[in-house]
């Protein structure tokens, strides 16, 4: 079983990573960690702060001589800028003078509508929205994509797994390219400002991002994660809890801002007949083949084999630098919200972050499809299914 949680604050002093039950040999190391991080901080409409701050990777437990050992997992990402928040974030009892002398400290009173300041202060009796934001904040995905770098090296170690993102949509512009990017294609879509893999639609992209920030405005849009080389048969339709879609939907909606996910044509599938959104099997040359690719890789909750494709449709950043309507609670009068420098647009990120939730998802149905203690024994156990499927005659291949 593979679990995994993450700690920290966006100002503190660092954001801790842990993993149970990656198995030994998957080659990974702080170097790749920090590039996939670096990932996470591209594309235009990212505030100051992506600028300033740097993630600082420790691996702390688990690796050794460039690979994991088997054991738990511990990366700590540490914060650059914690100087700065040391008193305003400081774990232990700050003198209540001192504090309010800091300005950096002042009560967070006028909640923003969309983020999570007014229902976080309901619920764990606070007075104002820092102690709730520093923890709802994004910063936490950088965590996540610590621990997701190292499920993309043991997927792509053990079955040849590829999983790489790109925006597809971005406010009202839609990519159109119909083609899916692979690998070789991700220097390009990361090297672009919107990291689209369609350039056209990336010009009128950053203009929308542009004319957003002139605007005090934000902006949400849609990512889609591609996942190649799966295997039939991860997941399963036996329980609801164990489909794979639900899995890959639950993940992706835990992440910050997303708030619809579809697999394949998703919500498209429903305004079609069922002679036009199903893919038909067909004998191929090297096994069974499919006609089209609507499903987006799942079928029963199970992978096809074929190439996996979900999408997550992110919102506009809560944080409108031409602030909301909101309540300061402190007085009870109408207000404007807080607002501090912020994203006017994160999709980008946002991709890298799926893209790390999907590989998660993917490294625990394949572990708990193959098992394996080390790299070499899920990819035995995974050759192994794969020649059986083959002798059956139920082999994927076009
Ligand atoms: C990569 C990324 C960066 C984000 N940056 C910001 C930001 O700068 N300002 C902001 O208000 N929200 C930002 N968000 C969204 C908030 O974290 C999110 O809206 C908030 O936690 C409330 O959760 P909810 O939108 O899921 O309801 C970002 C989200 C992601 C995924
Ligand atoms: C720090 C990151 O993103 C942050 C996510 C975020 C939010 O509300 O989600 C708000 C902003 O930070 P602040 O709390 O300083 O306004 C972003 O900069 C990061 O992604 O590393």
């Amino acid at each position: 079983m593979l679990r995994y949680l993450t700690a920290g604050e966006s100002h503190g002093r660092a954001l801790i990573a842990t993993m149970e039950g990656m198995p030994a040999h998957v080659r990974v190391g702080a170097a790749e960690v920090s590039a996939n991080l670096a990932r996470r901080r591209l594309g235009v409409g990212r505030g100051a702060r992506m600028k300033f701050e740097a993630d600082e990777v420790t691996l702390l437990a688990g690796f050794r001589h460039g690979e994991t050992l088997g054991s738990p997992i511990a990366i700590m990402v540490g914060n650059t800028e914690w100087p700065k928040w040391e008193r305003v974030m400081a774990p232990e009892e700050v003198d209540a003078e001192e504090l309010a002398a800091l300005a950096r400290n002042a009560p967070l009173t006028r909640p923003r509508p969309g983020h999570a300041d007014l229902a976080g202060m309901q619920k764990y009796d606070f007075d104002e929205a820092r102690p709730i934001l520093e923890r709802a904040s994004a910063r936490e995905t950088a965590a996540r994509v610590a621990l997701g770098t190292v499920a993309q090296a043991f997927l792509q170690q053990a079955l040849g797994i590829e999983v790489l993102s790109h925006v597809v949509e971005l406010g009202p512009v839609r990519a159109t390219r119909g083609d899916l990017p692979t690998l070789g294609d991700l220097p390009a879509i990361d090297a672009d400002p919107v990291r689209c893999f369609d350039a056209d639609a990336s010009v009128a992209m950053q203009a929308e991002v542009e004319a957003c920030h002139r605007d005090g405005d934000t902006l949400g849009g849609v990512v889609e994660v591609v996942a190649w080389g799966l295997p039939p048969g991860l997941g399963s339709h036996t329980q609801g809890d164990r489909r794979l879609d639900a899995r890959l939907a639950g993940a992706l909606m835990g992440i910050q801002a997303i708030k619809g996910v579809e697999l394949g044509d998703g919500f498209e599938l429903a305004r079609r007949r069922g002679s036009a959104a199903h893919d038909e099997i067909l004998p191929g040359e090297r096994g069974i083949a499919r006609a089209t690719h609507h499903a987006g890789g799942t079928e029963g909750g199970m992978s096809t084999g074929e190439v996996l494709r979900v999408r997550a449709a992110m919102k506009p950043i809560a944080t409108v630098p031409r602030a909301l309507r909101t309540v300061d609670t402190a007085t009870g009068e109408p207000a404007a919200a807080h607002h501090q420098r912020s994203d006017v647009c994160a999709v980008p990120a946002a991709g890298v972050v799926a893209e790390a939730m999907v590989a998660l998802v993917l490294a625990e149905a394949v572990l708990e499809k193959f098992g394996g203690d080390s790299v070499a024994e899920t990819r035995r156990n995974a050759e192994s299914y794969l020649a059986d499927v083959a002798a059956r005659g139920l082999r994927i291949g076009r």
